[in-house]
């Protein structure tokens, strides 16, 4: 998969412009300001439906304008496509794929792509919500009905939760048998299939874990299941057994403490976790590693590889690191959209401001 071009209209801090990025590496170069990762954004609102730095879709609109609108053309399978993005200052927005209207969920997986920022460190040190959303956009990119099921889980956890703030206010016992059993359908697929990527995952992972260290280190990605220290277990029926096991504490805490949005990933290193035990260096290369896996496992579900964004992250790798990332592109040919003040690699420069 390959973008071939991104046309931003009013878009942050750009009238009209389209940028043409080369097939394999491109650097968007500038001074601070300049509108570099702008650009960028416009890329990954294409593919994602929303941007990579804020939730208030209004505030991509150029300051001055009602609406702001993003066109990128890319070629997947041979074929050319084309995604639009208009978006309103009243609030709202249009997604258009070969200008037919289409939902988010549908966008979701059409230009696929890996984006790299200095906040993926996140990953690491950050809340489990950092690395469910990691494996939910990895997800969501090539199964289409993933997304489903983890909206029907989020939907049927929120009502759950409403249940038992009701419940509370009107004096009665909860009645949320009906969400148990939905939260479970849900859970045991999105489990399903968070545990299939896993493994793949973790296959790509360790080898590259192995290559950016001269085979020092190891990584392994370990499932851990809320409400389970062993092993994921992946049946409707353990869902229903455990939120029922659950419901007295949730019914006081109004909460659903058992299901897919509780659950989280720990990144061994060697055995030992990496967030506690891993230096500074360490947990830069698995956050390298990972994200080169992603490539790979979207490469190996699709048969294509998706487009890989990286937002000034170039100043946070040392050189090997760089070199490791930038080898690991050309070798499996994967288009690269790179934001840097410094001219970085050998690649197309496309010079910002
Ligand atoms: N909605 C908007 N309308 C107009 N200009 C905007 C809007 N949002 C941001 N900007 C401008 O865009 C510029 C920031 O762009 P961007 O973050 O892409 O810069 P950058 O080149 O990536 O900078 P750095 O190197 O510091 O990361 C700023 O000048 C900011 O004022």
């Amino acid at each position: 998969m390959k973008a071939l071009s991104c046309r931003l209209i009013q878009f942050r801090n750009v009238e009209d412009r389209t940028f043409v990025p080369g097939e394999g590496l491109t650097v968007f170069t500038g001074p601070n300001g300049s509108g570099k990762t702008n650009v960028l954004e416009a890329f990954f609102l294409a593919s994602i439906g929303r941007s990579l730095r804020t939730h208030q879709d209004q505030e991509m609109i150029g300051l001055s304008h009602e609406e702001g609108t993003v066109i990128l053309s890319y070629v997947s399978g041979g074929v050319e496509n084309t995604i639009k993005v208009r978006l309103f200052r009243k609030g709202g927005k249009k997604l258009f794929f070969n200008d037919n209207p289409v939902r988010r969920k549908d966008l979701l997986g059409l230009f696929r792509t890996v984006l790299f920022t200095p906040d993926e460190m996140k990953l690491v040190k950050g809340m489990p919500r950092e690395r469910r959303r990691f494996i939910d956009m990895e997800l969501s990119q090539v199964n289409p009905r993933y997304v489903e099921e983890v909206s029907r889980v989020q939907r049927a956890v929120a009502q759950r939760n409403a249940e038992f703030r009701n419940a509370r206010f009107n004096g009665r016992k909860p009645q949320v048998d009906m969400w148990d059993m939905q939260i479970a359908r849900g859970s045991a697929y999105v489990l399903k299939k968070r545990m299939e990527a896993l493994e793949k995952m973790n296959a790509a992972a360790s080898e590259m874990t192995r290559r950016l260290t001269g085979g020092r280190e190891t990584m392994t990605i370990k499932y851990r299941q809320a409400g389970n220290e062993g092993d994921p277990v992946l049946s409707e029926d353990w869902f229903i057994r455990k939120l029922a096991e659950n419901r007295e504490e949730d019914t006081r805490l109004m909460r659903t403490s058992i299901g897919p949005h509780r659950d989280d990933l720990v990144f061994l290193l060697n055995g030992r976790e990496l967030s506690a035990y891993g230096s500074q260096g360490q947990q830069r290369t698995a956050v390298l590693a990972l994200k080169l896996s992603e490539i790979q496992f979207i490469r190996e579900e699709t048969g294509e590889n998706p487009v890989l964004l990286l937002d000034d992250v170039m100043g946070e790798l040392d050189a090997s690191r760089r070199q490791a990332l930038i080898s690991y592109v050309e070798e499996h040919d994967v288009q690269t959209i790179i934001t840097s003040t410094d001219r970085v690699g050998d690649g197309k420069i496309v010079e910002m401001g």
